[in-house]
C-alpha cells in the first residue's frame, strides 16, 4: 500500500534531553510539504557533532530532537514543486544546503548557503513547523537532516541524488566527516606538493584531512593524537609520522616546530578543543604557515593566541563541510569513491543496528571506532 501523502509510523532514536542516551521510539513522520522530500534512511554514520549536541554544549541544541546528519537513503515521496529528485532515487541529505540563488551560493569563495540557516539552527522547517511527533510531542529537526530515523523530511535544497551503484552504508559518510576533512586540505588550505602538514585529532575528520593532504602531494603528514591506538590505523590514510602530546613535558607546538625546521606549512585542528586550536596555529611556520580550524568547540569557549603569531605571517582559517558546495560536489565524491580514488570503506570500522545506536556513541567516545555505521 502506498505511503504517499500519509503519515508514516516508524522507528527513530530520539534524544529527549541533553546528556541522556538516545531512546528508540515509534514516531510519526508527516508527508513532505512543498519543496520538501521524505526519505527512507537506510544507513547513517555517527559524527562527533551529534555527540556534541547531545552533550548539551551546543548553543543551538534543542530537545526533544532527532539527531543525525551523515545519512544515506531512498526517496519515498516528494512535495509540490520538487524536480531534482524523485521517488526511488538514492540520496544523501546535506547539512549545508545549496539553494543556488542566495548571495553565498552565487559567490565562489564560500559554500555556506544561508537560505535556511536561521530556521535550520532552530530545529524547524522554513515555515517554522516540524514533521516529527512522538507520544503526542513534536520533535525538533537537526542540522536539516535528522538521519537517526527510518524516515525523515528534508528540503530539496538539502539533498542530492547519488549514483545507485554506490552502497548507501558507505557513501552516507559523504554527508559529513569525509568531505569535511578531505576538502579542508584541498579546498580550504589548498595544500601544495611537497608541503609539511600536521593533523590534530585522528578521528574520521582528521583521517580524511590526511587523505586530502596526500592527494595534494604533501611530503610529511604528522598525526597528533592522545590515543596511540590511532597511529597504526592512520598509516593507511597517509599519515607519515606520529606525535603523542602525552609523551612530552613541553607544549606540543614547540615539539612540532623542533621536528620541522621552524614549523608546519599547514595544520588542521580536528578535535574541537580551543587549546589544541592554539597549538595548531602556533605550530605553523613563521611567514607562511596556515592553520585550519575544523573542530567544533562548546558554547562560550573562545580561541586565543598572541597577535604577534599573526603579525609574523601565520594565518588562521576555518572550514565547514570542507568548503564543498554540497549538491554539486557530493555526487562527484561518490563517483570518486566508485572509481576507487576515495577510499570510504576504510572509515567504517563498526556496523550496528538502530537499536544499538548508543553503542556507536560509546565506540566513538572510547576511541575504538573511526566511524560506526547504523543500519536501519
Ligand atoms: N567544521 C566542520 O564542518 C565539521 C566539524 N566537525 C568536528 O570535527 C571534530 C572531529 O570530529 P570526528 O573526527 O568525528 O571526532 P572523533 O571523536 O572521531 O575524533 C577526535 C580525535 O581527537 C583526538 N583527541 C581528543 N582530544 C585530543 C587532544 N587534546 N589532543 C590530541 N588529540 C585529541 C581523539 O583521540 C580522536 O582520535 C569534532 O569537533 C566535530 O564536531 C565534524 C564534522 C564537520
Ligand atoms: N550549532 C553549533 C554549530 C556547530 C558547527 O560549527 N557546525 C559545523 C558543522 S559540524 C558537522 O559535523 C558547520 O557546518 N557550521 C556551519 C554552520 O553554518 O553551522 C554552534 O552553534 O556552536
Ligand atoms: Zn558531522
Ligand atoms: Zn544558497
Amino acid at each position: 500500500m502506498s505511503t504517499v501523502g500519509k503519515v508514516i509510523k516508524c522507528l527513530a532514536a530520539v534524544a529527549w534531553e541533553a546528556g541522556k542516551p538516545l531512546s528508540i521510539e515509534e514516531i510519526e513522520v508527516d508527508p513532505p510539504k512543498a519543496g520538501e522530500v521524505r526519505v527512507q534512511i537506510t544507513a547513517t554514520g555517527v559524527c562527533h557533532t551529534d555527540a556534541y549536541t547531545l552533550s548539551g554544549k551546543d548553543p543551538e541544541g534543542v530537545f526533544p530532537v532527532v539527531l543525525g546528519h551523515e545519512g544515506g537513503g531512498i526517496v519515498e515521496s516528494v512535495g509540490e514543486g520538487v524536480t531534482s529528485v524523485k521517488p526511488g532515487d538514492h540520496v544523501v541529505p546535506l547539512y549545508v544546503p545549496q539553494c543556488k540563488t542566495c548571495k553565498f551560493c552565487l559567490n565562489s569563495k564560500t559554500n555556506l548557503c544561508q537560505k535556511v540557516r536561521v530556521t535550520q539552527g532552530q530545529g524547524v522547517m522554513p515555515d517554522g513547523t516540524k514533521r516529527f511527533r512522538c507520544k503526542g510531542q513534536e520533535l525538533y529537526h537537526f542540522m536539516g537532516c535528522s538521519t537517526f530515523s527510518q524516515y525523515t523530511v528534508v528540503l530539496e535544497i538539502s539533498i542530492c541524488k547519488v549514483n545507485e551503484a554506490a552502497p548507501l552504508d558507505k557513501v552516507c559518510l559523504l554527508g559529513c566527516g569525509i568531505p569535511t576533512g578531505y576538502g579542508a586540505a584541498l579546498n580550504t588550505a589548498k595544500v601544495e606538493p611537497g608541503s609539511n602538514c600536521a593533523i590534530f585529532g585522528l578521528g574520521a575528520v582528521g583521517l580524511a584531512v590526511a587523505l586530502g593532504c596526500r592527494a595534494a602531494g604533501a611530503k610529511r603528514v604528522i598525526g597528533v593524537d592522545i590515543n596511540p591506538a590511532k597511529f597504526e590505523v592512520a598509516k593507511k590514510f597517509g599519515v607519515t609520522e606520529f606525535v603523542n602530546p602525552k609523551d612530552y613535558d613541553k607544549p606540543i607546538q614547540e615539539v612540532l616546530v623542533g621536528l620541522t625546521d621552524g614549523g608546519l606549512d599547514y595544520t588542521f585542528e580536528c578535535i574541537g578543543n580551543v587549546n589544541t586550536m592554539r597549538s595548531a596555529l602556533e605550530a605553523c611556520h613563521k611567514g607562511w604557515g596556515v592553520s585550519v580550524i575544523i573542530g567544533v568547540a562548546g558554547a562560550g569557549e573562545e580561541i586565543s593566541t598572541r597577535p604577534f603569531q599573526l603579525v609574523t605571517g601565520r594565518t588562521w582559517k576555518g572550514t565547514a563541510f570542507g568548503g564543498y558546495k554540497s549538491r554539486d560536489s557530493v555526487p562527484q565524491l561518490v563517483d570518486e569513491y566508485l572509481s576507487k580514488k576515495l577510499p570510504i570503506d576504510d572509515f567504517v570500522t563498526h556496523n550496528v543496528s538502530l537499536k544499538e545506536i548508543n553503542e556507536a556513541f560509546h565506540l566513538m567516545h572510547s576511541g575504538q571506532s573511526i566511524r560506526a555505521v547504523v543500519h536501519f
